[in-house]
């Protein structure tokens, strides 16, 4: 029988790739990476000169279609594939990364009268400077007993999308009038691709407050925070809700020629990035907990039941895999707190140190703190370099180290950075675990599990469990083609649901993580100390932390 293909285009933080596999048994064909030129906007808005302020995290969407334009022909001509072979294209991509559309689908940013203004750009999962409306929102779903909080641990965060569409409304009302749709970047990128205007039940879902059976919150919730947003889910955030596996139409004719593919060639609904990696591990059944750590970590479980458990990101009925209840939480900051330390802290002579050896200053470093044994730094480290997403979800909170001294090494600081991230990591399956949703097992995928041996030993260590690793290095590509294969249908070679695909194209390495029991008995006493710390910064009404942030606020200003 003829070979069949589908691809899957993972949209990350700073690049996108696209992943070229055989649907057969998953086997990985041809992949190629194309980076944002604009990369993530966090100082400077292109072509202005105007500064942003903190905590702002924009990106360009001419970047995404470049990504399509460059990446996909580019696997298609490593692998020698035909465009009659290829039989769908899936995409995952970072969220909430949002946008504001004209009527004809431009995103603002794009147009003249608009390019200035800052809110008229992408805004990227990472843009936290939604934080007061993330707060009012919150204040004002409780008074009024809003039952959808509790999907979300309790509280809305100011990475997601009302958030963010609320603080266009209050601080550039001209843009929020003129913009006729946001979007999704994952949904804008689909309707690039087929000029269907569809949303994806996964974003829409953890992200947008969307129930499979509720829909949206009613209209007088939107009018309480805001008169402006009273009708939005009917006028701006319009577009019927797909569920995943869903295509969302073919490849049009114009997007054939530009990628190289067949017009008509099925198109899926996307899904966010983390959730697309659960197939691709294979964990579609309830109680494998999959770590996507990169940049920052999404955690995401399967259950048969829903529970509200606290500070998670969003419970979702058949959000990853239907027929279960998907739960998501997540640390904000994972390897962008490590490339912090790297690139901003360490002393000249630790690069220079690793430049002369041939390593990355993360190698460098993580040879070095792997000689140390749990608790012989003496150092604890808060993990909330970018807030924390769960279980406090605060975008306020940030970075602590204590227990330094003048002897304390760059390689020991490290060390507890990695300690400090699989410490939030344990508070998350806690959280899980207290409210009766089982954790059995862990996998990990993403960037850092093949980087960082030393990172995920000391997982394992701290939460005193095994750990399963992703054969794949592009494991939410690798969902996304699996989520194409769907698309397509058995009918065109494909398959008929997502657990029949995870079935054949799911893999996970022979090597896994074990526990060493005595590196576990020192991190569960350390363990104690960091809830200590955590609870003393991140609970009870303690301000020091808003505090500092307010005042940098205010002086910068
Ligand atoms: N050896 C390493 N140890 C720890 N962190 C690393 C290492 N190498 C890279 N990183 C960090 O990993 C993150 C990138 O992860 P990756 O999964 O590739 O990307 P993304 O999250 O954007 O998909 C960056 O923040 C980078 O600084
Ligand atoms: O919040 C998210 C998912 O819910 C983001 O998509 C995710 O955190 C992006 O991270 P990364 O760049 O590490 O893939």
């Amino acid at each position: 029988m003829a070979r069949q293909y589908t691809i899957g285009i993972d949209f990350g933080t700073e690049s996108g790739r696209a992943l070229l596999v055989d649907i057969a048994d998953g086997r990985e064909v041809a992949s190629h990476v194309t980076p944002y030129p604009h990369g993530v906007i966090d100082e400077v808005l292109p072509g202005t000169g105007r500064r942003l302020e903190p905590d702002w995290a924009l990106q360009h969407p001419g970047d995404y279609l470049k990504v399509l334009i460059a990446s996909v022909p580019e696997v298609l001509r490593m692998s020698g594939v035909r465009p009659e072979e290829v039989i769908g294209i899936g995409i995952d991509f970072t969220a909430c990364t949002m946008m504001p559309l004209d009527a004809g689908g431009t995103p603002l940013c794009l147009l003249p009268d608009w390019s200035h203004d800052p809110h008229a750009w992408v805004k990227l999962w990472k843009h936290h400077a939604a934080q007061d409306e993330a707060n009012r929102l919150n204040e004002i779903a409780k008074q009024r007993g809003e039952s959808f909080l509790a999907r979300y641990g309790g509280r809305q965060s100011s990475e997601w999308m009302i958030a963010k569409i609320w603080q266009v409304a209050r601080e550039a009302e001209d843009v929020y009038a003129a913009a006729d749709l946001f979007m999704e970047a994952a949904d804008w990128v689909v309707l690039q691709m087929t000029g269907q205007l569809v949303r994806n039940s996964c974003t829409a879902g953890y992200k947008a407050i969307w129930h499979q059976e509720q829909g949206y919150p009613a209209h007088d919730f939107f009018a309480a925070l805001d008169p402006r947003l009273d009708r939005l889910t009917e006028t701006k955030l319009r577009g019927q809700v797909l569920p995943l596996g869903s295509r969302a139409g073919g490849l049009s004719g114009e997007m054939a020629v530009a990628l190289g593919l067949r017009p008509g060639t099925a198109v899926a609904a996307g899904i966010i990035d983390a959730h697309a990696a659960v197939p691709a591990v294979g964990a579609v059944m309830p109680g494998k907990l999959v770590m996507a750590m990169g940049t920052s970590t999404c955690h995401l479980l399967l259950s048969e039941q829903e529970a509200m458990v606290e500070g998670i990101c969003g419970v979702v009925k058949d959000g990853i895999v239907p027929g279960y209840y998907g739960y998501e939480a997540g640390q904000s900051a994972v390897g962008d707190m490590f490339a912090w330390y790297v690139e901003q802290a360490v002393p000249e002579y630790v690069a220079e140190a690793a430049q002369e050896e041939g390593e990355s200053v993360h190698a460098y470093l993580e040879k070095r703190a792997a000689a140390y044994r749990p608790g012989a730094t003496g150092l604890l480290a808060l993990d909330w370099w970018n807030g924390n997403r769960s279980v406090l979800v605060n975008a306020d909170l940030s970075g602590v180290l204590i227990g330094a001294t003048l002897l304390t090494k760059p390689e020991e600081i490290y060390r507890a950075l990695l300690e400090a991230s699989a410490f939030g990591t344990r508070k998350i399956i806690e959280a899980f675990v207290d409210q009766g949703v089982a954790v059995d097992e862990l996998y990990a995928c993403g960037g850092l599990p093949q980087r960082n041996h030393l990172l995920m030993q000391i997982y394992a260590d701290v939460t005193g469990r095994e750990i399963k690793i992703a054969a794949s290095t592009q494991t939410a590509a690798l969902g996304a083609a699996m989520f194409a294969a769907v698309a397509a249908g058995s009918a065109e070679g494909g398959y008929d649901n997502i657990l029949e695909a995870a079935a054949r194209m799911a893999h996970i390495r022979e090597e896994s993580f074990r526990p060493n029991p005595e590196n576990t008995a020192v991190y569960e006493r350390l363990y104690q100390e960091y809830l200590k710390l955590h609870n003393y910064f991140g609970r009870g009404g303690n301000s020091v932390m808003a505090s500092l942030k307010e005042m940098k606020g205010a002086v910068r200003a």
